[in-house]
């Protein structure tokens, strides 16, 4: 029989709710009632965002909403002001859209929650997508750093425009809070135990402890959840290996 985990540990756990449809993703949070953050993500987003935001705060789950976004600051600062209505709180972008970007989010995110009388979301950047390799940043897109350096300096730019956080893979965590220091928010996805390493899209890897030893804040895990035939007991198995 799985050891039942602390509460504690099952908070830092956000389930990514990557499935079609509003009844797949509430059969998994009935299903694992001990799991208290959730993530929505474009599938579900774009296809029930309007329904699964609300009955999820109904639910009082914590709420991350990874829609990374990626466009001019103007379009970017706009998207913000209609996002902060859902009240989630976490929200992404992707560093890359560059410093005016990501303090034109920051600002809209902030004034519009103000506004609404809630707490803002707190605004992290992608460095790297963990489905990236070293190579694909070399021969693809032609970044001529190694991989933890591209991937500090990211962390770096969030961090001097006044960002939360960033989303990072768990191999890099070390570096960044090395570098950012402890208030700075580390959410890594790429979560896998060893038996589930390299057979899907996820490069950079690490299990759940390994995460939460460099240094991880929250950890980000989908299929190895969410497509178990167990999920529940696979929540519990993941985080006592
Ligand atoms: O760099 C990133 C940023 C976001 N993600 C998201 O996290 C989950 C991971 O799901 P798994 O099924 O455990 O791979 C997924 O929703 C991604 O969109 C990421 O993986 N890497």
């Amino acid at each position: 029989m799985s050891k039942i985990i602390p509460q504690m540990i099952a908070e830092k756990i956000i389930i990514a709710l990557d499935v079609p449809t509003i009844e797949a993703a509430f059969r998994l949070v009935d299903q694992i009632p001990q799991a208290s953050f959730w993530k929505v993500g474009l599938e579900l987003f774009l296809k029930a965002g309007h329904e699964v935001l609300p009955e999820l705060k109904k639910q009082q789950k914590r709420i991350f909403l990874d829609l990374k976004l990626h466009d001019i600051p103007n379009t970017i600062a706009a998207a913000c002001r209609i996002l902060a209505d859902y009240g989630v709180d976490l929200l992404t972008i992707h560093t890359t859209v560059g410093r005016s970007g990501l303090k034109a989010a920051q600002t809209a995110l902030k004034e519009s929650s103000q506004r609404l009388g809630i707490a803002p979301a707190k605004l992290l950047g992608v460095t790297l997508l963990t489905s990236f390799s070293p190579r694909e940043l070399a021969f693809d897109l032609k970044i001529p750093l190694e991989l933890p350096d591209y991937i500090l300096q990211m962390a770096l730019l969030a961090q001097k425009s006044s960002l939360d956080g960033v989303i990072c893979s768990p191999q890099e965590a070390a570096l960044i809070r090395q570098a950012c220091g402890e208030d700075f928010l580390l959410v890594c996805p790429g979560i896998r135990l060893p038996s589930q390493k390299g057979k899907d899209d996820q490069q950079r890897t690490m299990t759940p402890q390994a995460a939460f030893q460099a240094g991880a804040n929250y950890l980000v895990i989908g299929r190895p959840i969410t497509q178990a035939p167990d999920p529940a007991q696979a929540f519990q198995e993941l985080l006592t290996a």
